[in-house]
């Protein structure tokens, strides 16, 4: 974790010293005092924390406005005041808006087109496209159903993103993923770089290529992706929620990152720019950790454990008892907490599909009840993702379907005014 120009030290002139000026004003402070193991949370300008007679406390400031929200920073064993990882990844995900918002509005991608393309290329392009649909179809069906509904160039390029996204997850997953050396993930880098400078290395990239030329993708959320491939190579253990909030940014938050600028904001939307993207974000955590509570024996066979270490010892519990994978009356407490969270970002997420381009939505909609309904599946299997893997049924699936597609004909401007929680 970064830390913060600010140093604390545990003194009783704690209070004074934590004007944390490196803090936007306007925003939520959370800070995580581990060595005193205690947790305070508040809104920042120019609140304070106090410590006296061994008790943290926050004295608010007379100024505090209303705007405001998730800037956390963490205190580490040390004592030193770190950026917390919602935090960094907030500022990546403002970074992206802004950048997306800079690329439409000087016109340099969507409207020049249609650009003059030589017939040659033109198939290749095709059938490039062709292939990443095949690919999607194969591994994703559901998902790929409700791209059909989108527009051909949406479509095609969310295909592309979605195979770069399943190759990439595969040198570490897949079958050769014994061989994956830091080294190989450097190399898939360059070659993203190069498709990014139109140097496509095979048709699959050649599609991504195209697509990057045709919507404001920015390489980011894609490097980021390769970063948690790596910290997949060097990690099998997470401290604390931090940690694996990080990791989730990078292996799926960024997925939502890359997707909503082929989706589109709805023309209608009033939403900001940074909220869309934060609840985009938000699916992809809700995502992750979903995968993550279905995938627990899975991956402890791969001597792999996700799930925060400092949670599991707060409910009584080591990594010995999730490789014995055992359901006791302390799993089932510890899963209900997981669960409590991971929904909580799907909420989060919920509130800005409808800010989505209305053809956009429906798939949006289809993959959140889909995946949200893992986390049922968990609890009606009385917790136990040992023995069992939660799954939906074909015929939950099919049900969810037309829910989503009643879902996606909701307009932005024919919705309550939503609260977004910008971050
Ligand atoms: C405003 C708003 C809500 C907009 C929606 C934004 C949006 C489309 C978000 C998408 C979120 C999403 C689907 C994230 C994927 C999360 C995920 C499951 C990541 C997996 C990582 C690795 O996990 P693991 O190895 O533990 O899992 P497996 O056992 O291997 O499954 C991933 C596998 C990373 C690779 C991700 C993909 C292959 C999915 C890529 C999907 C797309 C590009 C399309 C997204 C579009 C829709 C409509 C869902
Ligand atoms: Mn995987």
């Amino acid at each position: 974790m970064a830390v913060a120009s600010l140093h604390c030290t545990f003194s009783p002139k704690i209070s004074t010293s934590l004007k944390l000026p490196e803090v936007t004003q306007g925003v939520q402070l959370s800070c995580s005092w581990r060595s005193v193991n205690k947790v305070l949370r508040s809104r920042y300008d120019g609140d304070r924390l106090q410590r006296k007679k061994g008790k943290w406390s926050l004295i608010p400031s007379k100024s505090r406005g209303n705007s405001t929200v998730l800037c956390s920073l963490a205190a580490s064993p040390a004592g030193e005041v770190v950026i917390s990882s919602e935090k960094k990844v907030y500022d990546i995900v403002l970074k992206q808006a802004a950048l997306v918002k800079k690329q439409l509005s000087s016109n340099v991608l969507l409207d020049v087109k249609p650009k003059l393309v030589a017939p040659r290329t033109q198939n290749l392009l095709k059938e490039a496209y062709d292939r990443c649909g095949e690919v999607c179809a194969e591994y994703a069906k559901t998902f790929y159903l409700g791209t059909l509904l989108m527009t051909p160039e949406r479509r095609r390029a969310i295909w592309a993103i979605y195979v770069w996204c399943r190759r990439t997850d595969e040198l570490v997953d897949g079958p050769n993923a014994f061989h994956i050396t830091p080294s190989a993930l450097d190399r898939w880098e360059s070659r993203l770089e190069n498709l990014f400078a139109a140097r496509p290395y095979d048709l699959f990239d050649a599609a991504l290529s195209d697509t990057i030329s045709k919507f404001p993708v920015d390489i980011q959320p894609l490097k980021d992706m390769i970063e948690g491939m790596r910290m997949d190579l060097k990690k099998s253990r997470y401290r604390n929620f931090d940690e694996l909030y990080l990791y989730c940014y990078y292996v799926a938050g960024t997925v939502g990152l890359m997707s909503v600028p082929v989706m589109g904001i709805s023309p209608e939307s009033k939403a900001t720019t940074e909220s869309v993207y934060n609840a985009a974000l938000a699916l992809g955590i809700a995502n992750q950790l979903t995968n993550i509570l279905r995938d627990v024996r899975d991956d402890a066979r791969r001597g792999r454990i996700y799930l925060p270490q400092d949670e599991l010892a707060q409910a009584g519990l080591s990594d010995q008892d999730v490789f014995n994978g055992k359901v006791t009356d302390k799993w089932r407490n510890f899963m209900k907490s997981q669960i409590k969270r991971a929904r909580m970002f799907f909420s989060k997420a919920e509130n800005a599909v409808t800010e989505l381009n209305q053809a956009s939505r429906w798939p949006v909609w289809a993959s959140l009840l889909l995946y949200r309904q893992i986390l049922d599946e968990i609890e009606a299997n009385d917790y136990d993702n040992f023995t069992k893997r939660a799954y939906v049924s074909k015929a939950k699936k099919l049900m969810a379907l037309p829910i989503a597609f009643g879902r996606s004909l909701v307009s932005p401007s024919s919705r309550k005014q939503p609260s977004l929680g910008k971050a």
